[in-house]
């Protein structure tokens, strides 16, 4: 159970996602990108094991916060050293981040998981195994037969709805698109969606995260003539006065927040200021899968429904073991690419979606990942 060595094992990936300049991705040629898996060990030789971008757990990061907390210390207690590695943030330097907390954590649980030969939705208290996903396409681009014209997002959606999907959310045109943000835009593409796949599919809006109080009524507005779910991220979630007055004065449920830092307990904030309508975690987002199922029930304790942020093995077993939450987020995906292709350091995909639009969970053990350890090794670069 004594944690003996943590590993971090950096490995090139072939990707079609490319980032722009605000971070969105979009499809583009063929390239390789560096990912790094995290590996907690213990002194029997049990292993959890964890993805993430190499600068998340880069060598400064490693010695001098997460070995000097976990080494030493019986793995179980996963409560007990995320409270660590959380109260040395604040002394960090802000070097210590919360996607460092969430990997580590999600190796922790992952080692938990593997070491019982157990998943880890089973381990926290399983509530399903097989939840729909909503299609979360990518955000606008100006690619011909891409995501450039509001039918483009209506013949994408229509693909999705055969593939499945029973709920679609669109990120609609950001900057860097030239002519981005358009408020008048946006509502064409969510029409075009409404108009392509009918009234029985849930639909939900991310816009433009920095749009002013009146533009984004304007949008939420827009949106509640064409029957969407929630919107989403339509302002800088750094004003939480912002969303309370969105949310007084428009019907259409407010979600969020999603990027805003502050984990769980910024989160209660939300809550208690009536600044959102369903709550929002993501493990990423809040510093792990401790930290996510917090936020969760505390939604719950509220009679509020959390939608949890991104797709991956982590998210899932979240909303696997939780009640208060609709949907798994399944993407990024856009018209140029095959989301089921999964990665190549994966044998098999962590949330395989049935024809009609479920997502079920692996049945094996931690976290599920399929993980392709002589790619990874094949592949290694430090
Ligand atoms: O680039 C982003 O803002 C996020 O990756 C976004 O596209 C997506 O993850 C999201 O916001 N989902 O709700
Ligand atoms: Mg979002």
């Amino acid at each position: 159970m004594i944690i003996t060595d943590v590993e971090v094992r950096v490995f090139r990936t072939t990707t079609r996602r490319h980032s722009d300049s605000a971070g969105h991705a979009h499809p583009g040629p063929a390239h390789q990108v560096e990912q790094a898996m995290l590996t907690i060990r213990t002194e029997n030789g049990d292993e959890g094991h964890s993805f993430t971008a190499p600068e998340i757990v880069r060598p400064h990061v490693i010695e001098k916060f997460v070995k000097k907390v976990l080494i030493g210390q019986d793995h179980r207690d996963r409560e007990r050293l995320w409270q660590d590695l959380a109260h040395w943030q604040r002394g960090s330097a802000a070097q210590l981040t919360d996607r460092t907390l969430a990997v580590v954590d999600c190796a922790l649980w992952d080692l938990a998981g593997r070491s019982l030969g157990q998943p880890v939705y089973k381990l926290i208290g399983g509530y399903r195994d097989k939840v729909l996903a909503y299609g979360s396409i990518m955000c606008g681009d100006e690619l011909e037969g891409g995501l450039a014209a509001p039918d483009d997002y209506g013949r994408f959606a229509e693909t999705l709805v055969k593939r499945g999907y029973r709920g679609i959310k669109l990120h609609t045109w950001m900057p860097p698109v030239s002519w981005a943000p358009d408020v008048k835009m946006d509502l064409k593409a969510c029409a075009a969606v409404r108009e392509a796949v009918g009234p029985d599919i849930h639909l939900m809006i991310d816009a433009f995260h920095w749009y002013s109080r009146t533009d984004a009524l304007a949008l939420g507005r827009g949106l509640e003539k064409l029957d969407f779910d929630w919107i989403e991220e339509p302002m800088d979630e750094q004003s939480m006065s912002s969303y309370k007055w969105l949310a007084d004065n428009l019907d259409i449920p407010i979600v969020g927040p999603e990027s805003a830092a502050g984990k769980h307990w910024h989160r209660a904030e939300w809550l208690k200021a009536g600044a959102c309508d369903i709550l929002r975690t993501g493990v990423n987002d809040v510093g792990g899968i401790t930290p996510a199922l917090k936020t969760m029930h505390l939604a719950e304790a509220f009679g509020v429904e959390c939608e949890v942020h991104g797709n991956t093995a982590m998210n899932l077993h979240v909303v696997a073991a939780t009640k208060n939450c609709r949907w798994y987020e399944r993407g990024l995906l856009h018209p140029f690419l095959e989301y089921d292709d999964g990665f190549d350091y994966l044998k098999t995909l962590s949330d395989p979606m049935d024809a009609e639009g479920f997502v079920h969970v692996p049945d094996r053990a931690g976290l599920g990942e399929d993980i392709d350890f002589d790619f990874i090794e094949n592949n290694r670069v430090r």
